[in-house]
């Protein structure tokens, strides 16, 4: 997968994406990411990429100019049939899931658009953004961190990059519901022991009871996963038991 990302402040990306699981993913040519800056396409003088904003207001909005250009600079180099997934980091797109990261890791090449400032102009969103993402309903100051956190998301997705088994997890076990506890050495720490079941070698229960500590996990903290999952019969009785605590 090829990943180019536009921002004003590319030395951001550094501290991520040459870091551990990501480093390794680019060593390995799982992915390729590349950061442009928006700044070095600027045509005026004095390299300004923003401007204040018609009809007033607070703050200042990024011109259409330098991201036209490096938005097409990017996908000239691309060198692609069809225009590329845009995506635009905004408190105002569809929220981020672990089903939006499966649905864009199978992307050939992708492209982030990283806001700054009150935002970008509307004509840039409006002729060049496929996709406008939020990671949550709170306001940063830029797109930059939405942007790591996303193309986080979607690289651990790729195969090869995590080791099997961890990669396996995600998509079979979870699906949609919070995580079970872990557990690692010693077996007890300051006098807290891990589960004996852990500690058992059943499988069969091992797997019983992260299920049911899921099922839990996700009743109590995020019921609205519960409402779109086909649960086994046990598993709906475990549900129905916790309903009747709660009452
Ligand atoms: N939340 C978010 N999810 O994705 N992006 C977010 C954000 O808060 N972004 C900051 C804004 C700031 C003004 C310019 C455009 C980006």
């Amino acid at each position: 997968m090829k990943v180019r990302i536009l921002t004003l402040f590319p030395e951001m990306f550094n501290g991520p994406f040459g870091t551990s699981i990501l480093k390794k993913a680019q060593e390995k040519e799982l992915i390729d990411i590349q950061c442009f800056n928006i700044r070095d396409f600027a045509l005026n003088k004095h390299k300004k990429v923003d401007d204040y904003p018609f009809g007033g207001g607070a703050g200042m909005v990024m011109t259409p100019q330098p991201i036209f250009d490096c938005h097409h600079h990017v996908t000239q180099m691309l060198n692609l049939n069809e225009p590329c997934k845009t995506i635009y980091l905004s408190p105002k797109g569809s929220t981020f899931t672990q089903e939006k990261a499966m649905e864009l890791a199978k992307e050939e090449q992708l492209i982030f658009l990283c806001g700054h400032y009150e935002g970008i102009d509307q004509r840039i969103i409006d002729e060049l953004v496929t996709d406008e993402i939020s990671i949550g309903d709170y306001v940063l100051t830029g797109g930059e961190l939405p942007a790591m956190v996303i193309v986080d998301a979607i690289t651990r997705l790729i195969p090869g990059v995590l080791s099997t088994e961890a990669s396996y997890e995600d998509e079979s076990f979870h699906c949609g519901l919070l995580e079970y506890p872990h557990y690692t050495r010693p077996r007890a720490f300051n006098g807290l022991e891990v589960p004996s079941v852990l500690l058992s070698g059943n499988h069969k229960d091992i797997d019983m009871w992260r299920r049911k500590q899921s099922i839990e996990l996700t009743f109590e903290r995020r019921p609205d996963l519960l409402k779109g999952l086909q649960l086994k019969k046990n598993e709906a009785q475990w549900v129905a038991e916790l309903s009747k605590k709660k009452e």
